[in-house]
């Protein structure tokens, strides 16, 4: 048997295994599978914490779909309440230092990139004002944050039909590593709404890295400036990002319940 314990971050929600005692062979099925809201536990991301020679801890990301990917915000918010204290994080997508706040964690989020290979898109463009449309939808920006997003700025959120444009962009051949696609309208100063198909993982209450990478588009958009609210259905958070720095991202974690599980039935 292996203890667990569910999480989440404004409700986009985790799976969190402590691997640091009993090493634990995941793959994608079985990460599928343990993810999966019926026949397994249920989340949207299964999280491993593991033993790192360069941090705290390591910090694995799989999606519900099984994809193994390089970063997540909401999750990386949950490890120090999960660890006990501040950490040092080793993700695939470099170290990130998560310290706690009332209620959840602030975590430097690194760097974004910008240029069109690092996104990564399938070929050379401006990834500030991309010049490619999916059907009413106006021309995007692309960002890195560890793992590669599209936002759209839109006028009203409302008319926008996330559940048929977001598989169509998640999978566009344009993105060879598949993309996550935010849907954003700026709805007053520094203040953003935003709703995300996650690469992986559809449709979620909140997305971490998405509202970083949305809020790093709206500066390089010149729609905000300094630190920026991003109201996701699930909550907000607050993304603070300027031209050559790291970005800077504060809001909730939450721990619900422990478990355990027979890993082997999975
Ligand atoms: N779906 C994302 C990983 C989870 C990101 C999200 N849950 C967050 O809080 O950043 C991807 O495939 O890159």
């Amino acid at each position: 048997m292996g203890r667990f314990s569910k999480m989440h971050g404004l409700g986009n929600d985790f799976v969190v295994i402590d691997a640091r005692e009993t090493a634990l062979d995941m793959t994608a099925t079985r990460a599928m599978a343990i993810a999966d809201r019926h026949a397994g536990i249920g989340c949207d991301q299964l999280i491993l914490i593991g033993n790192s020679d360069r941090a705290d801890v390591s910090m694995r990301i799989f999606n519900s779909d099984g994809s193994e990917v390089e970063a997540c915000g909401n999750a990386t918010r949950c490890v120090p309440l999960f660890v006990g204290r501040d950490v040092l994080i080793e993700t695939k997508a470099g170290l990130l230092d998560a310290k706690t706040v009332d209620g959840g964690a602030s975590v430097d989020m690194g760097e974004p990139r910008l240029e069109w290979d690092a996104i990564p898109l399938s070929y050379a463009m401006d990834t500030l004002t991309m010049p490619v449309s999916w059907e009413e939808l106006p021309a995007p920006v692309a960002v890195n944050v560890g793992n590669p997003h599209v936002i759209f700025f839109v006028d009203d959120l409302d008319g926008v039909n996330f559940d048929r444009l977001g598989p169509l962009i998640e999978h566009d051949p344009l993105f060879p590593a598949r993309v996550n696609v935010n849907f954003a309208q700026i709805i007053g100063e520094n203040h953003i709404r935003l709703v995300v198909w996650e690469r992986g993982a559809g449709l979620t209450r909140a997305c971490g890295t998405g509202a970083c990478a949305t809020a790093v588009a709206a500066v390089r958009r010149k729609l905000v400036s300094g630190p920026t609210t991003v109201s996701l259905p699930g909550g907000d958070l607050v993304i603070d990002w300027a031209p050559g720095g790291h970005i800077m991202m504060t809001g909730p974690a939450t721990h619900v319940f422990d478990g355990e599980a027979d890993w082997a039935r999975f």
